[in-house]
């Protein structure tokens, strides 16, 4: 049975995703590794890792719960953060505390309850990711852990921002529904203010491990 006490041990903290996308530099599941060690060392208290090679690669590494995920292009689904239950079930196998799935109302190759059962079974959590309230209240009934609103602005029918979705957490929060806030936190600030709307832990990717992502910021500021 999965270790619920890992969602107290994230709660109030700061996830750190350390992903590397095809064409980057950084592209190297030792690199990755290194990240998570930097996170961790800055006081992160939790993962968010894509893919088998680097969730094998940052268990060896160290203790800190990790929240899983692939990144899958298929021809058959839009969905593509962990798009299957037998890759929910290797990331658990591999040391993922908590499995992240897409949990859009997009149409998809298996069910949602099917896949969070599997993965269960495997001995993990799931985080349902989610664009809109509507889809955080299914994915509960379900039977998520927990959702993260990483997919606001990745659907169409989402809010299209370029900054975090503040309304949906405040959605979020009214409907009493746990949350991780996720997505365009892109400052210490931002992290703080997702805890004052309510979130249970945050997760921050770009603005602490994708220095290319980070430099364009710069170099547009200078810009402008
Ligand atoms: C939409 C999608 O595929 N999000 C991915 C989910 O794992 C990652 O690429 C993001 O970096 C992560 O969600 C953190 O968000 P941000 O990098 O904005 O802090």
């Amino acid at each position: 049975m999965p270790d619920r006490t890992v969602l107290e041990r994230l709660a109030g903290g700061l996830i750190v995703s350390c992903q590397a996308n095809p064409d980057s530099p950084l592209r190297d599941s030792y690199i990755i590794g290194q990240l998570a060690l930097a996170a961790e060392r800055g006081g992160a208290v939790g993962l968010r890792i894509q893919g088998f090679e680097d969730v094998a690669a940052v268990r060896a590494v160290t203790d800190l719960p990790i929240i899983g995920l692939t990144k899958t292009d298929r021809d058959d689904t839009e969905v593509y953060i962990t798009p299957t239950a037998a890759e929910g079930v290797r990331l658990a196998e591999l040391g993922a505390q908590i499995v992240a799935f897409d949990a859009t109302s997009r149409p998809r190759p298996e069910p949602l309850a099917d896949m969070f059962a599997a993965v269960r079974v495997a001995g993990a959590l799931v985080m349902g990711d989610i664009s809109t309230l509507d889809e955080a209240r299914a994915a509960y009934d379900h039977g998520v852990d927990i959702v993260s609103t990483t997919l606001s602005g990745y659907t169409p029918y989402s809010r299209q921002l370029a900054r975090a979705d503040w309304e949906l957490m405040r959605e979020l929060r009214d409907a009493g529904l746990s949350f991780a806030a996720e997505g365009r936190l892109n400052s210490p600030a931002d992290a703080a203010q997702a805890m004052g709307l309510g979130a249970s832990f945050v997760v921050v990717g770009s603005a602490i491990t994708r220095p290319d992502v980070i430099t364009g910021w710069f170099r547009q500021a200078l810009e402008t």
